[in-house]
């Protein structure tokens, strides 16, 4: 066997970090080196990273913590595997020319599971002949941000391609602030709180006389391991921070 990766876990405790945990203690290629918990001093931080020598960092933390440990693991030369979601566009632009100034490989995807790429791409082939369109995203209610990571990246890839019109009748009222849901360039995007759920998503297209609805479930968190294990192997191959795991599909 090469040489075995050694992978550090920040949010090791976390619903998404314990099945990472558990995917890593079954594949002989990787070694879990350990939590990383960034919430001491810069010297603890540093003790924890000189301990553990990772060449990856899988992240599934939160919003709060995720931009720093992207500048950790750069002043590291460690790889990231991020899956935790509510970065900024502007914080992605500018990690991305840091990264690649650097030429160290990573990558961020706001959603591992490949049902949720494939719809994320079908959608967006559909947009371009169906541009009426809705994002209905539903999850747990213990996330903390709105829209989802899923979503957002499906409403870039559908803007992308969309003739841009503004959707509804041009006189619509809500009656209830929000009763429309959240406007991205001239579509709505809706989001589902409750327990029960874990995530799901729902891209809804209309046109004269017929619908589409494109739908992707993840019922359980196991559906996120086969994309994450793949991006932990790829990133050490890689000399970019890359955007989405479509991009290690195609
Ligand atoms: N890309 C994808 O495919 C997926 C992405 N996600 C995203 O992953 C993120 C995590 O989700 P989930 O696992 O459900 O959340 P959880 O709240 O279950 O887990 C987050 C964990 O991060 C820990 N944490 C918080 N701050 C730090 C820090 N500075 N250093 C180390 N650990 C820290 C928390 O510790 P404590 O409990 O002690 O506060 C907690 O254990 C979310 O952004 C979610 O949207 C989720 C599923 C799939
Ligand atoms: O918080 C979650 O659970 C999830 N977050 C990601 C997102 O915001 O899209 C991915 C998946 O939907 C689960």
């Amino acid at each position: 066997m090469d040489k075995q990766i050694r992978v550090a876990v920040a949010g090791a405790h976390g619903r998404m970090g314990q099945e990472v945990v558990r995917m890593l203690g079954q594949d002989a290629e990787l070694v879990y080196t350990g939590a990383l918990d960034t919430r001491g001093d810069d010297e603890a931080v540093r003790r924890q990273l000189d301990e553990m020598r990772p060449d990856v960092l899988v992240d599934f933390t939160t919003p709060h913590s995720v931009y720093r440990h992207l500048e950790l693991c750069l002043n590291h030369g460690i790889r990231p595997v991020v899956g935790t979601t509510g970065l900024t566009p502007e914080q992605l632009q500018e990690l991305t020319a840091r990264y690649r100034e650097a030429g160290l490989g990573g990558i961020i995807a706001p959603n591992f599971a490949i049902g949720a790429i494939l719809l994320m791409k079908f959608a967006a082939m559909a947009a371009k002949y169906m541009p009426h369109v809705e994002i209905i995203e539903l999850h747990h209610d213990r996330k903390l941000d709105a829209p989802s990571g899923t979503a957002l990246k499906t409403a870039e890839m559908i803007a992308a391609v969309r003739e841009e019109i503004k959707q509804g009748h041009p006189e619509e009222a809500e009656s209830i602030p929000g009763a429309r849901g959240a406007e991205y360039h001239g579509f709505r995007i809706h989001s589902v709180r409750l327990p029960g759920l874990v995530a799901h998503q729902e891209v809804l297209f209309g046109a004269t006389g017929q619908t589409l609805s494109i739908r992707h479930d993840s019922i359980n968190r196991e559906s996120f391991m086969p994309g994450v294990n793949m991006a932990i192997k790829a990133v050490m191959n890689l000399g970019e921070l890359i955007y989405g795991l479509e991009h290690l599909i195609d």
